[in-house]
Order: structure tokens, then sequence, then C-alpha cells
């Protein structure tokens, strides 16, 4: 750490009058995981767009590994590895035949590229399936492959555009192993993007962007503790004590037909409560903040109900289809 691997200066991003990004500016430290945090159409996938050279932005500036990704696009790739959101891998092809493709690509010399190939696959654990074809591999299995893809140039920065989507839980944990490892071992930069607020837990730096712009940026624990709420989970004795305490708190939520989430922000109220109430509840628990509750306090809304019905929406016009 120390040193600067990503720096964002008023990046803006426009596609016709609707602007996507809106004057982002950022650093991400050296060898960090950091997680850009936000629903569908947030701009997460604009912004590596650009880190990444695939896209110019409309305004500001942009640096990975010291290199400009305008001015200096091919030094800027040379230190990066991207995995996107789409498999972009060829499935008629071997693993190896399309590690050695990219090698090529990357003008990487033969006994280097062979070495490399070996090595990533190892560390995906591909190592048993290289010479089998892509097309008879899980989702999991393809997307460690890219992840080994975008490593083989030993690139200092990594960037995962939503990496997990569409993977079953056991396999999310998988990827995330790896990563971790190779944070480690390499003193990688990684750059994730994500709506999954369970998977920018173990992230060094959480970004949190809604609507093109930055809402807040901390470790999870200072998000918490600046913006989450802490929360009083009860479960009164009967119906009527149950609407006693509803109709006291305005702001309580349900939980299910017989349980009462109640805000605890303030103790003067939580011990008034607790004190009138104390006979007449079957169970008390604090809830302490969530990224969840961070989410919901700094943009008003909820990250899963958007992000998933944005998807489907998205799914639905086709944004998305086929291979990039
Ligand atoms: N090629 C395009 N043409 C027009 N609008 C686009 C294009 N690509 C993205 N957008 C719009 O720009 C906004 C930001 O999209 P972006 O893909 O950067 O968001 P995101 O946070 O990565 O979400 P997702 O996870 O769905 O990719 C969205 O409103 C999207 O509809």
């Amino acid at each position: 750490m120390g040193e600067e691997a990503i720096i964002i200066s008023e990046v803006s991003a426009a596609y016709g009058s609707k602007q996507v990004l809106d004057c982002v500016s950022l650093n991400v430290p050296a060898g960090t995981h950091f997680a850009l945090l936000g629903p569908n159409g947030a701009g997460k996938t604009t912004l590596v767009s650009i880190l990444s050279t695939l896209r110019r932005p409309d305004g500001g500036s942009a640096r990975v590994a010291g290199a400009d990704v305008v001015k200096s696009p091919t030094e800027a790739r040379r230190s990066i590895g991207v995995v996107f959101q789409d498999s972009s891998l060829d499935d008629r092809l071997t693993a190896w035949e399309n590690l050695e493709f990219h090698g090529l690509v990357y003008g990487m010399a033969p006994k280097r590229r062979r070495m490399m190939i070996e090595q990533v696959l190892e560390l995906v654990e591909l190592g048993d399936w290289t010479h089998e074809v892509v097309r008879s591999f899980s989702g999991g299995m393809r997307r460690r492959l890219e992840i080994a893809r975008a490593l083989l140039h030993e690139p200092k920065i990594l960037f995962l555009d939503e990496p997990t989507v569409g993977l079953d839980a056991q396999t999310r944990q998988h990827i995330w192993h790896y990563l971790g490892r190779l944070r480690q071992e390499r003193n990688l930069t990684v750059l994730t993007t994500t709506h999954y607020i369970e998977e920018v837990e173990d992230a060094d730096i959480v970004c949190i962007i809604d609507g093109g712009k930055i809402i807040a940026e901390g470790s999870p624990q200072t998000l918490k503790s600046q913006h989450g709420k802490r929360w009083l989970h009860l479960t009164p004795r009967d119906a009527e004590t149950l609407a006693i305490v509803q109709s006291r708190f305005p702001e309580a939520q349900a939980l299910g037909s017989a349980a009462l989430a109640v805000p605890a922000d303030k103790d003067d109220q939580v011990d008034a409560l607790l004190t009138e109430f104390r006979d007449r509840l079957l169970e008390v628990r604090f809830q302490q903040p969530t990224l969840e509750s961070v989410f919901l306090s700094l943009t008003g809304k909820e990250l899963r109900d958007r992000a998933d019905g944005q998807r489907d929406a998205d799914k639905a016009a086709g944004r998305r289809g086929g291979r990039r």
C-alpha cells in the first residue's frame, strides 16, 4: 500500500443526453481490494470501461499504474487485467488455446507464455482441464478461466466487473478465495464491481455509487459506523402490544407478523421503550448496522430490490445480448 494504483479525477461520461458518470474522483491505493458497490445502471461498468481504455471519458482524466488511459492506452493496458460481466471466451477452443491467444495478443515470448499459462491454470485449479474445450465448462469454471486469462500477462491491477453474477454461492466463495490469495501473493490491486452487499464485507475500501455519483467511500466498518442504523428487533407477547409499539414508532418495520424492527439510534428512546414494555416482550435483540442499512440511509432505497428489478428490465430490453 502507499502509492496509488488508480487515480480518477473528475471523470464524466454520457450516452447521448444521459449523464452516467458525474464528475467522479477516486483514488485506489495499490494492493487493496476496492469494491464499487451500486445498483444496476449506477455507472460501474462505464467506469471500468474507461479505466480499461475501452471508452474515453467525456470529461476528466484517469491513470492506472501511472499511465493515463487516454494519452497512453497501450501502457495502461499492459498493467491491467479485465474480467468483463459477459463471457468473452471462445468456447470452441480449449482452456490452453484461449490463454495462448491472449498471450500472443500481449506479445508474450513463447517460454514466458507457456510458463504463465501453466501457472495461472494451476492457480484457479483448472490444471486438469487444460486441454478440454471450454464448451464443456460450467459457469464457475469459465469465470475462473477468465480470471486466469486476465492474470496471464502479470498485470498490477485486476478489474472484475460483477465477477460472480449468475454463479451459485459455493462458486462465488471459491472465486473470492482465489482473489484473496492473489492479492496476498502478488500485491495485486483488485477493483471489483458488484451489487451484492455481502460480497463487499471483506473489501478494504467500499465505494458506493448511485446515479453516476460517488455517495460514500470507506472501509465497511467506517461506513457502518458513520452511516449505518442500529435497530432493535422485538417480539411482543401479543398482537395488542405489537400494535402499541408500532403506533409509538411509526418508523418501525414489520418482521413477519409477530416481530418488529425499531430504529435504535437514540439511547433514551430505547431505554424508555424497554422499561415500559419489559414484561410484554418475548425477545429483544440489537441488530448492528449493516452495509444494507448504510446504502438505505445514504440513498433512501434498498439496493437489492432495485438491482434485481433493473437487471430484469435490462434483460427484457436485451441490452446485453450476445458475447463481448
Ligand atoms: N451502450 C449504451 N448506450 C446507452 N446507454 C447505456 C449504454 N451502456 C450503458 N448505458 C446506460 O448507462 C447507465 C450506466 O450503465 P452501466 O452499465 O455503467 O451501469 P452499471 O452500474 O455497471 O450497471 P450494470 O451492472 O447493469 O452494468 C445505465 O443507465 C445504462 O442503461
